[in-house]
């Protein structure tokens, strides 16, 4: 198997390994490597014997069949005794030093796997791990959905990725040029939603992404985020980790950023379309045909070839692939790293787009995209945003074309017109045939778009989602429409959004159970770090997201076309 960085060797799926191996079991970390976020979490921490995670697993959860097995635990099914649903459990056992604490690295490993899954995807343990408060949410990463532990174990619940390992697919070899197109769009989504939210993967292989479910659409998840970390563009990281084979040259001279990602994410798509590695010549033919074979090599000459070999961009099948291919993985495989594009202008690379283009798509198709992009945006974008759409609805009452869409929509999934959407009504909408969406996906999107948590969606958290807000921006009315958000957040209008303004508005009269909640949210748009929200920062923070185009996000939408359409459509398209 292939070795990793950072994170010890990996053991063999085919290991008849029990549930809950002797800790020994699982390999050190190399000696003096630790990762960038492990740091964070070392930095001045006290030893600790428990994480204080939720106890209880075996009375929520029965355990079925084995799914694998990695360096740090085993994934089984595991099945809800009330409902019956599907989940994928990693159960990753204890490792205590001499004195009952348990080992600094095994507790950074645990920390960082819930940390980034939480930061992209669940808030179901954010508020007790308390280490990122962000509440996006990603449909192309496999979801977290609680941890617990005893005196043996954490268990970590994770929605169950049915259809498989991409990694099955590359070892077919080549096929044909539209399936690796579909399925390096869906690796470069989940690899821009990861760098939206300041993820960098670092472990970019086809052993990482699995098939939702076995249908030939199925989408693809990124599963393991033992060694990712937290990294702004620009921001430079400078320890080794990831999977040889797939490591960029910046890596191996440990100074990189998430541009690092992209190269990984060319090494994928070269093996996709290819069925082999890019290296060839004296320096990599023999590291290219060993791994594909065996998936065994000797570090030193991968490495020599990730830095110096040549690319093989000419010999078959290269002659029958389209010139579009070979460029979008040309640019990835670009060992500068600068000239490389960002996960989020690859998306746009015409490679990827006969099939991508939303430009065109009526905003019913689009439903699934603005729901995932509003799950990525934090707590303060989403109250900011509901603020917005309520000074615009003021201002044009609600008469645009956009409005009326959007009430259409909402009217047709409020079948007692109650003026609020249940979630199980949403889940018809969106189960109606014309979406794929499992029934946690569905969950998820309806938890997310229900901000004060109150079992139902209003009509200002459907319009704050739904929105094209984008295109008021610029406008004439702009400033105004700013200003009258501002003060609706701002009720005592003393030019500032304070803690105590910000918490009524997420949690309501009762305020927040969670004193994290409102510090992350402040911390998002409080840009000069005063404790409180200025106009200046208000109408900075608004202005600023850049990364939030509906490109980033998959529509789900039924290829065959069958199914009814439920959700309404008109022409609006995103102007993100
Ligand atoms: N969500 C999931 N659904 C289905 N199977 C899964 C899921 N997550 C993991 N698996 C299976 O379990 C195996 C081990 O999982 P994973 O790679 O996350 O463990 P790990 O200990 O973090 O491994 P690694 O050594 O790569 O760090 C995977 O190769 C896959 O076969």
């Amino acid at each position: 198997m292939a070795q990793r960085y950072e994170a010890r060797l990996s053991s063999s799926s085919s290991h008849s390994i029990s549930r809950r191996p002797p800790a020994a079991a699982f390999a050190q970390p190399p000696p003096g490597q630790t990762s960038h976020t492990a740091a964070l979490y070392s930095s001045g921490s006290e030893p600790i014997r428990s994480f204080g995670f939720a106890s209880g697993f075996g009375d929520k959860y029965d355990l079925a069949e084995q799914l694998g097995s990695g360096t740090f635990g085993i994934v089984h099914v595991a099945v809800h005794k009330e409902t019956g649903e599907r989940f994928a459990v990693k159960s990753m056992p204890k490792r205590f030093a001499g004195d009952g604490t348990l080992e600094a690295y095994y507790v950074r490993r645990v920390l960082n796997e819930v940390d980034i899954c939480n930061h992209l995807g669940s808030d179901s343990v954010l508020n007790e791990v308390d280490i990122c408060n962000h509440l996006g949410r990603s449909l192309n990463v496999c979801y977290l959905y609680e941890v617990f532990e005893d005196g043996t174990c954490v268990d970590l619940v994770m929605e169950l990725c049915a259809g498989g390992q991409l990694w099955d697919k590359v070892k077919m070899g080549s096929y044909s040029e539209k399936d690796a197109q579909r399925l390096v769009r869906e690796m470069a989504r989940a690899v821009a939603q990861c760098h939206g939210m300041d993820v960098m993967l670092r472990d970019i292989k086809p052993e990482n992404f699995m098939f939702l479910d076995k249908t030939p659409d199925s989408p693809l998840k990124a599963i393991d985020f033992g060694i990712s970390v937290f990294c702004k563009p620009g921001q430079y990281v400078d320890v080794r980790a990831g999977t040889p084979i797939y490591i960029a040259p910046e890596v191996l001279r440990m100074n990189y950023t998430l541009s690092a990602d992209v190269w990984s994410l060319g090494i994928v798509a070269y093996q996709l379309l290819t069925g082999r590695l890019p290296f060839s010549g004296e320096d990599g033919q023999e590291v290219s045909d060993e791994y594909m074979a065996k998936q065994q090599y000797n570090n030193k000459d991968v490495f020599r070839a990730v830095l110096k070999a040549e690319l093989d961009f000419t010999s078959p099948p290269w002659d029958t692939l389209s010139a579009a291919a070979r460029d979008f993985v040309q640019s990835c495989l670009n060992r500068d790293e600068k000239k490389r594009p960002t996960a989020e202008q690859l998306l746009q690379h015409p490679w990827l787009q006969d099939e991508a283009d939303i430009s065109d798509v009526p905003f019913a198709d689009t439903i699934v995209q603005r729901l995932q992009r509003y799950g990525l945006y934090g707590r303060f974008r989403q109250v900011a945003l509901k603020a917005l759409m309520q000074s615009i609805a003021e201002q044009d009452g609600e008469s645009s074309q956009q409005f009326r869409d959007m009430r259409r929509v909402f009217e047709q999934m409020d079948r007692n017109a109650d003026g609020r959407v249940t979630y199980s009504e949403l889940k018809a909408a969106l189960q109606s045939g014309h979406f794929q969406l499992s029934p946690s996906e569905v969950e998820q999107l309806a938890e997310q778009l229900d901000s004060q948590h109150s079992g139902t969606i209003d009509w200002s958290e459907w319009v704050a989602a739904m929105a094209d807000w984008r295109s008021f921006q610029g406008t004439r009315d702009w400033d105004v429409l700013i200003g009258r958000a501002f003060a609706a957040m701002d009720p005592n209008g003393d030019g500032v959004i304070s803690a105590e303004e910000l918490e009524q508005l997420l949690c309501g009269e009762d305020g927040c159970e969670f004193p994290d909640t409102v510090e992350a949210a402040l911390r998002e748009a409080d840009r000069d770090h005063d404790g409180v929200v200025s106009m200046q920062d208000f109408k900075e923070f608004i202005e600023s997201k850049t990364d939030d185009s509906l490109s980033l996000f998959e529509a789900r939408v039924s290829r065959d076309g069958s199914g009814s359409d439920s959700s309404g459509s008109s022409g609006s398209s995103d102007s993100a």
